[in-house]
C-alpha cells in the first residue's frame, strides 16, 4: 500500500482533541493542500476562515444566535448554562477552519460543481491533517447552513459554509474505520 493510500484509509473523524495549540505552519500546510483540489473552469471557488484562541468566540456567537429560538424559553441560571453550552461548541478544538464555497461569477461555472470542488478541498484538508499528525472532523449540522452562521462569519449570501473543520492533536488512538469494499460498489462495463 502506498503512503497516500495508507493516509486515505487511516484518516478518521476525531471529535475529541487536546487543548494544546497547533502550529500555524501545520494549518497553512492543510490549506495549501486544500487549494490543489480539482475545480472546473479554474474557478478555485474556496476560501477559508481560521479561528483560534478567542477568535473562536465568533463561532460561539453563531451557535448562540442559531439557538436563539430555544433560548427564549429560558431564564436565569438555566439560560446562562445553555448559552455557555452553545459557546463551548466552538471551543471543542484549538483550531476551527470554516470552509467556504465562493461560487465563481464565470457564466460557465455550475454551482453544484463549485460545491463539489470545495468538498474535494475539504478532503485534502482532512487528509493533510492526518498526514501531519493532527486529528480533524468535518462538522456541519443545521447551524452550519443557517443564515446566522453566514452573518457571524461575514459570508456573503451567494456563498456557502460547506463545513466547520475542527482540528487539534488527537486525545485517543485512532479507531479502525469500516467501509463496504469498493468492489461491491462498482459495476464494470467492458467491451
Ligand atoms: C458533509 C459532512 C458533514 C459532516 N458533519 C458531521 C457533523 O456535523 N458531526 C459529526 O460528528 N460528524 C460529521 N461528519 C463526519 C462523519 O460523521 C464521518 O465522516 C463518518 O462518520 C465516517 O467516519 P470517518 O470520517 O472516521 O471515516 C460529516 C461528514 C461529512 C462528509
Amino acid at each position: 500500500m502506498s503512503e497516500l493510500q495508507r493516509v486515505i484509509k487511516e484518516r478518521r473523524s476525531i471529535g475529541r482533541v487536546k487543548a494544546d495549540s497547533v502550529p500555524k505552519e501545520l494549518i497553512e500546510q492543510m490549506i495549501e493542500a486544500a487549494v490543489w483540489a480539482p475545480n472546473h473552469h479554474g474557478t478555485e471557488p474556496w476560501r477559508f476562515i481560521v479561528m483560534t484562541g478567542e477568535g473562536r468566540c465568533v463561532l460561539g456567537q453563531a451557535y448562540v444566535d442559531f439557538a436563539a429560538g430555544a433560548l427564549q424559553a429560558l431564564e436565569g441560571d438555566e439560560l446562562q448554562e445553555r448559552i455557555a453550552k452553545e459557546i463551548a461548541k466552538a471551543y471543542r478544538s484549538p483550531v476551527v477552519i470554516a470552509a467556504i464555497c465562493s461560487p465563481s461569477a464565470n457564466p460557465k461555472a455550475v454551482r453544484a460543481e463549485e460545491l463539489a470542488a470545495t468538498h474535494a478541498a475539504v478532503q485534502n484538508l482532512l487528509l493533510t491533517a492526518h498526514d501531519v499528525g493532527l486529528a480533524a472532523i468535518w462538522r456541519t449540522g443545521d447551524p452550519a447552513y443557517h443564515p446566522t452562521m453566514k452573518a457571524a462569519l461575514e459570508v456573503a449570501e451567494h456563498e456557502e459554509v460547506v463545513g466547520l473543520i475542527f482540528v487539534g492533536y488527537p486525545e485517543l488512538a485512532l479507531h479502525a474505520g469500516k467501509r463496504v469494499p469498493g468492489a461491491e460498489k462498482t459495476r464494470w462495463i467492458e467491451e
